[in-house]
């Protein structure tokens, strides 16, 4: 073979490998012109041959088919550069690399193309199926807490985040002695959450003793929680009487109201969650205790330190852990599985079997619950008890509730509107019995009346 020969079948060879490529190749001379370009590059880029080969980066790049030169940059710093480049709205990887002549000038860039959508939708994908992981986990944690928790959990109805978040802080303040202030509205589940927590620690064979600082006369309060010797003071008891710190022994104390413990009791009490010893009332000697202290409060108790109502060195020591129970209008995921908890626990006790209107849940979703669980629990207990008929209607709920308006959605503020018209209207009907004067008694006039009977359909 000459060596012509020889020459031309090696380019052959380095044609074919340059086209055979998977990945684009494009290569500019020294000074930026496109001097080859494989079909791997018009395959990824939908930029073909023609529009690059012998002419300049720079009115490519001014033409917009792609956003910045790569080749620019290579001449520029004189090493390889690797960008992400924009061709025609597609993003690719490019790498310049140089070539050098002998005397060390840059007489080409040859730029290597590849396609990173691809990537992009892998990375994207991997993005989304990391997420669905975490979320599964998540679930899978839950799932594991309400098992775990599920002896406790008898008659505690968890379905939303908030709470379950609450459940996580029982688990792990169970397995602890700390001091547990929760905070929360009235009639929020408050107990329910110390009753957990006590029947989740080693002291849930031990007495969990309840005590309401606001139900109990401050001046009783003391004797209550410390115990009396004998002869302490007039009507006690000859024996003296041991307080319900020494009775809860070994187990919890659950100071309820604590907002209201008077001022020289709270001395008391951090001597207790100090030292872990007390003194009766008229005694002289501590006695030793084993109690944790869980208390809690509807009030702002941080407030009452700044008013100096509470001592902010106890107010430390009970808040070593606080646990905020969100009220029921903040978590809304409740509200429903509630108040068919309710439902059924009402239905079973009285042998009853009523249901719910879908309106009525619509309503307790919207409905502000001032009164919290306690409220519903209350409130469905009464519909239960009091409607004849066995589904429970908008129209059983108490007015007191019902027109309780702004955080209606419209159209139930609509419908609650009429409710009340309507009941208004019959009840007046009823007392009246004409609608002459029914409408005198109103303040409107008896053709307004009759209109609206109509659009209310009272007959
Ligand atoms: N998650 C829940 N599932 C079922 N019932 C609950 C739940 N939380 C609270 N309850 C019920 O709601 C009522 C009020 O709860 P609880 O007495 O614990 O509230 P509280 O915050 O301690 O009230 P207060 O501040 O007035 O003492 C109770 O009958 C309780 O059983």
């Amino acid at each position: 073979m000459t060596d012509y020969q020889e020459l031309l079948q090696l380019n052959l060879l380095l044609q074919s490998i340059f086209q055979s490529s998977y990945d684009g190749i494009y290569v500019a001379d020294a000074q930026a012109n496109g001097i080859m370009v494989n079909e791997a590059y018009t395959r990824i880029t939908g930029v073909t041959a023609e529009e690059l080969i012998g002419k300049n980066l720079r009115d490519i790049v001014k033409e917009g088919i792609i956003n910045e030169s790569v080749t620019f940059k290579v001449l520029e710093k004189k090493r390889p550069i690797t960008i992400v480049q924009k061709v025609r709205e597609k993003e690719v990887l490019v790498t310049g690399n140089p070539i050098y002549d002998e005397h060390g000038e840059i007489t080409y860039v040859v730029t290597n193309v590849r396609d990173i959508s691809e990537l992009n939708r892998l990375k994207l994908e991997l993005q989304q199926s990391k997420a669905l992981t975490r979320k599964y986990l998540n679930e899978i944690q839950d799932f594991k807490l309400k098992e775990s928790m599920q002896l406790l959990m008898d008659g505690v109805v968890a379905h939303s985040k908030e709470i379950i978040n609450v459940l996580h802080l029982v688990q792990k303040v169970a397995k602890v002695d700390s001091s547990v202030l929760i905070l929360g509205e009235s009639g929020v589940g408050k107990e329910v959450i110390v009753k957990m927590i006590h029947k989740a620690s080693d002291r849930g064979n031990f007495p969990l003793i309840k005590v309401n600082c606001a139900a109990i006369p401050h001046p009783l309060l003391e004797s209550e929680l410390f115990g009396y010797e004998k002869g302490a003071f007039t009507g006690a008891d000859s024996r003296g009487k041991p307080g319900l710190f020494e009775r809860g022994n070994g187990g919890t104390i659950f100071l309820d109201e604590i907002g209201d413990m008077p001022l020289d009791l709270q001395v008391k009490l951090l001597r207790v969650l100090q030292e872990f010893e007390i003194t009766r009332v008229g005694g002289r000697e501590s006695i030793k205790v084993d109690v944790r202290v869980i208390s809690a409060t509807h009030k702002q108790l941080d407030k009452l330190v700044e008013k100096g109502e509470f001592r902010h060195d106890l107010y430390y020591r009970l808040n070593i852990v606080p646990i905020k129970i969100p009220p029921l209008r903040e978590r809304k995921a409740d509200i429903a599985p509630l108040a068919y908890f309710f439902l059924n626990k009402t239905n079973e006790r009285y042998g009853f079997n009523k249901k719910f209107h879908p309106e009525v849940i619509s309503f307790m979703e919207h409905y502000e619950w001032p009164g919290n669980i306690r409220e519903m629990e209350n409130l469905i207990e009464r519909l239960v008890v009091t409607v004849d008929q066995d589904e429970i209607q908008i129209h059983d709920l108490p007015l007191s509730l019902t027109s309780q308006g702004p955080q209606m959605t419209e159209s139930s503020l609509k419908e609650l509107i009429e409710e009340v018209e309507r009941k208004t209207i019959e009840q007046k009907l009823a007392e009246h019995r004409t609608t002459r004067k029914t409408a005198r008694v109103l303040g409107i006039s008896q053709s307004a009346l009759v209109k609206k009977m109509q659009r209310l359909g009272i007959k």
